[in-house]
């Protein structure tokens, strides 16, 4: 395993606050496109809107506020159960985006694992 990796799997779980000014024009990119790195994510959907989670069925950017109400949680694979799993659960591509020119407050807990092997040890 090399060094970048180790230290990826040896990460503690997370738990992010987000503030989002939101200053940009509607569909600019606030966070780009990328895979969470532990084995899922769990977020209260916000009440502005901006996190967009791509359709594996059809490859297309779907806005996670409009299909669940604010504070309904969002749970998501990441890239440890991806690879724990053999790919029988993939990681969801997201992104944010700026929307309504108003600020967004997310938050996001990512459940890791310091060694992957040993899922929950
Ligand atoms: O702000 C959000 O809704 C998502 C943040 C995110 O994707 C992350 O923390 O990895
Ligand atoms: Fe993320």
């Amino acid at each position: 395993m090399n060094e970048e990796l180790e230290t990826e799997s040896k990460d503690p779980s997370v738990l992010d606050t987000f503030y989002y000014f939101n200053t940009q024009h509607n569909g600019a990119l606030s966070m780009g496109p990328h895979l969470d790195p532990g084995f899922f994510s769990v977020t209260p959907a916000s009440l502005v809107p901006g996190l967009q989670v791509v359709d594996q069925s059809t490859q297309s950017w779907v806005d996670v506020e409009a299909e669940a109400g604010a504070g309904n949680l969002v749970l998501f694979c990441a890239e440890s159960l991806e690879r724990w799993s053999a790919g029988k659960y993939s990681a969801t591509n997201h992104q944010v985006v700026t929307s309504m020119q108003r600020p967004r407050l997310s938050v996001v807990f990512e459940l890791r694992s310091h060694n992957e092997g040993d899922a929950f040890e």
